[in-house]
C-alpha cells in the first residue's frame, strides 16, 4: 500500500495581478521509511509542496493521503523542521522539547515517562549536556539539533524538513547529516527534505525528486539512488556511481531546467557545477556567541573543503 500519496496536486495563490499557479499536477507516491529529497531552482515550489503535505496549505486541485487518510490540516504525525530552528527563546532546550511532547503524549505517558522520552530524543542528537541552556546560549548547529529532537520526540510518521541544514557551516552540516542518516535508519520514519545542496541530496536520499521551474511547476524527473547504506561521505567521494548520480542532478538543473538569468552567471563561473547557483543568499546568523563559534568552525571548514576538493 502507498504510505504517502501526493496526487495531482495543483495550487493557485491569489495575487494583486490575479491568480498565480505555483504547482500543476504534482504526483508522488512515497513508501514508509523512504528518504525523499526535493530539489529545484529557487521559487519553483518546493516549500509549497511541503506546506501542502504539512496541511498548512490546501491544494486547489488534487490532494495528499497519508496512510489512507486525507491530509487537510496540520497533525503531529507530520513534524516540520525549518531552516531557522524556530525554538521558543524563553524556554530551555529541555522545555522546548517538553512542549511538543506534552502536546502529543499528555494523558498517554506518565510524567516520568515523558521526562525519559525527552531526554532520549535529546540524546539521539547529542544534546543532553545542554538541557538547561536557552536558545541564545547555544550555537546554530545545536539549535538545529534541538529542532530535530523536538520533531523526533513527536514520533512523527513523516518528517518534513525545509532546508534543515541550509544555514549551517559545512562541518556542522556534515555532522548533522550523519546523525540524521543514523536516526532515520533506526526509526524508519519517512522523510521529505528540501535541499539546494546536490551532494546532500545524493548522500541522504533513496530518491531525489527534481522539480521543473515555475510557474506551474511539477515533478520533472525522479532519480533512484541505489547506493548501499550505511553511506560514508569520504568513501563516496571516489565512487563512480555516486558521481554519476550527482552529475544527473546537476545536468537536470543546469541543462534541462536552466533559468535564463542563470545562463550568464553560469558562463562566468569557473565551476559551472557550483551548487551556489541554486541558492538565494541565506539570512546571516546574529552576531554574538554563534559568530564566535562560527569563526572557529570556519577555519576547520576551510580544511574540510580542501580535503573534499583534494579527494
Ligand atoms: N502564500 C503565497 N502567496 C502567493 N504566492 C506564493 C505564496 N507562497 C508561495 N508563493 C509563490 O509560489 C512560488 C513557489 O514558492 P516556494 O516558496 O514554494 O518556492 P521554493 O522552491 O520553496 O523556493 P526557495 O527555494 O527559494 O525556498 C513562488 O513564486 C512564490 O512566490
Amino acid at each position: 500500500m502507498v504510505h504517502l500519496d501526493i496526487s495531482d496536486v495543483s495550487i493557485e495563490f491569489p495575487t494583486s495581478k490575479g491568480p498565480y499557479k505555483a504547482l500543476d499536477g504534482v504526483n508522488l507516491k512515497i513508501k514508509q521509511g523512504e528518504f525523499i529529497s526535493l530539489i529545484g531552482h529557487s521559487g519553483c515550489g518546493k516549500s509549497t509542496v511541503l506546506n501542502i503535505v504539512a496541511g498548512l496549505y490546501q491544494a486547489t486541485r488534487g490532494g495528499v493521503v497519508l496512510d489512507g487518510k486525507e491530509v487537510d490540516e496540520p497533525g503531529p504525525e507530520r513534524a516540520v523542521v525549518f531552516q531557522n530552528h524556530s525554538l521558543l527563546p524563553w524556554l530551555s532546550v529541555y522545555q522546548n522539547v517538553e512542549l511538543a511532547v506534552k502536546q502529543v503524549f499528555k494523558g498517554k505517558k506518565t510524567k516520568a515517562e515523558m521526562k525519559a522520552w525527552i531526554e532520549h530524543n535529546l540524546e539521539l542528537v547529542h544534546m543532553t549536556h545542554a538541557l538547561d541552556k536557552r536558545p541564545d546560549e547555544i550555537s546554530g548547529g545545536m539549535k538545529q539539533r534541538v529542532g530535530i529532537a523536538r520533531a523526533l520526540a513527536m514520533e512523527p510518521t513523516v518528517m518534513l524538513m525545509d532546508e534543515p541544514f541550509g544555514a549551517l557551516d559545512a562541518l556542522t552540516r556534515a555532522h548533522l547529516q550523519d546523525s540524521l542518516m543514523e536516526i532515520q535508519s533506526d526509526l524508519n520514519n519517512t522523510v521529505i527534505m528540501i535541499t539546494h545542496d546536490v551532494d546532500e541530496a545524493v548522500l541522504l536520499s533513496d530518491r531525489i525528486v527534481m522539480m521543473t521551474n515555475g510557474p506551474a511547476a511539477t515533478v520533472g524527473d525522479i532519480l533512484d539512488i541505489e547506493l548501499p547504506r550505511p553511506r560514508n561521505r569520504i568513501q563516496l567521494a571516489d565512487d563512480p556511481q555516486y558521481n554519476h548520480y550527482r552529475h544527473e542532478v546537476l545536468s537536470f538543473l543546469y541543462e534541462k531546467q536552466r533559468k535564463p538569468e542563470e545562463h550568464t552567471v553560469a558562463k562566468s563561473e569557473s565551476k559551472p557545477e557550483s551548487a551556489q547557483l541554486l541558492q538565494e543568499p541565506k539570512d546571516k546568523e546574529p552576531k554574538g556567541k554563534e559568530s564566535k563559534d562560527k569563526d572557529a568552525d570556519n577555519k576547520v571548514e576551510h580544511k574540510a573543503k580542501d580535503l573534499t576538493e583534494a579527494a
